[in-house]
């Protein structure tokens, strides 16, 4: 599609009187991987559950895929994987193929109606994201690491443009969470999708993405990475608040 297949104009937000969000603007092209940034409080999480419906803008528009967010219906356009989705306890009773399966009952609605063609696509998801070896085992004995790895399966089985992570890679080491970023900068290359992450750590989003949107209460940044990396640190710790320093992390 022409145009941005997110686009956020003079949008606030608050809470009973507390303001959350106050006149964001958000261009998100079709191809690519924002990452959103900013301040524990700075907003992050509200401007997602706008994104995602769950919560009504109270001034302002958003448009999704050139449609007001009121009328957007096609909820499988967009995936949406959460750090909380990473909680499954060891014996937790569904196997890999009957997690990633759920990421299509919106679609179909029962399991008793899937087609061999839903099933071909679980079996694609899993090995997009590099876990067919593990296809029947229960996803709780799992690491962290690769129970995300199998979240992120579940949200692109239904073939998403967008694809929206909120801290996805809490609680996963070190060494895995390189791994983690390599399969997002897969699925935006390879895949297409669009990748809106939200992350706290500054140096890997200028790493990975393309773009960044630096959110306190109000949009403080949002242009490529390049320009991004030109910040002072003094204007970045304006920005949060307090004191900061960007490291970056070279390729
Ligand atoms: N349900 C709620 N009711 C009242 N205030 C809320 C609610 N949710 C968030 N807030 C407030 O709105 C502001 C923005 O919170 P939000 O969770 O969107 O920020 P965030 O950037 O996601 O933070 P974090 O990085 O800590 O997750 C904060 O001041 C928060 O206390």
């Amino acid at each position: 599609m022409k145009g941005p297949i997110v686009e956020i104009k003079n949008l606030s937000y608050a809470y009973e009187d507390k303001i959350a969000l106050h006149d964001i603007h958000i261009d998100i092209h079709e191809g690519a991987f924002l990452g959103l940034i900013g301040p524990n409080g700075g907003g992050k999480t509200t401007l997602i559950k706008l994104l995602l419906g769950l919560i009504t803008p109270q001034q302002g528009s958003i448009r999704v895929f050139g449609q007001d967010i009121k009328q957007f219906k096609d909820a499988n356009k967009i995936g949406f994987v959460s750090q909380k989705s990473n909680a499954f306890n060891r014996g937790f009773p569904a196997t890999v193929k009957e997690v990633v399966a759920t990421g299509l009952t919106a679609k179909v609605g029962y399991f008793k109606f899937f087609t061999k063609k839903d099933h071909q696509k679980v079996i694609e998801a899993i090995e997009t994201v590099g876990m067919s070896d593990y296809i029947n085992q229960n996803i709780g004995d799992l690491s962290g690491g690769q129970q995300q790895r199998i979240f992120i399966a579940r949200a692109i089985v239904s073939d998403p443009k967008l694809l929206i992570l909120d801290e996805p890679t809490v609680g996963i080491d070190t060494e895995h969470v390189q791994r983690f970023y390599q399969l997002l900068n897969k699925l935006n290359q390879e895949n297409k999708i669009t990748l809106l992450l939200v992350s706290h750590d500054i140096g890997t989003v200028t790493k990975y993405a393309n773009g960044v949107a630096c959110l306190n209460k109000v949009m403080h940044f949002h242009g490529g990475t390049n320009e991004f990396e030109n910040i002072s640190d003094q204007q970045l710790s304006q920005f949060y608040g307090h004191d900061l320093s960007l490291v970056t992390h070279h390729h």
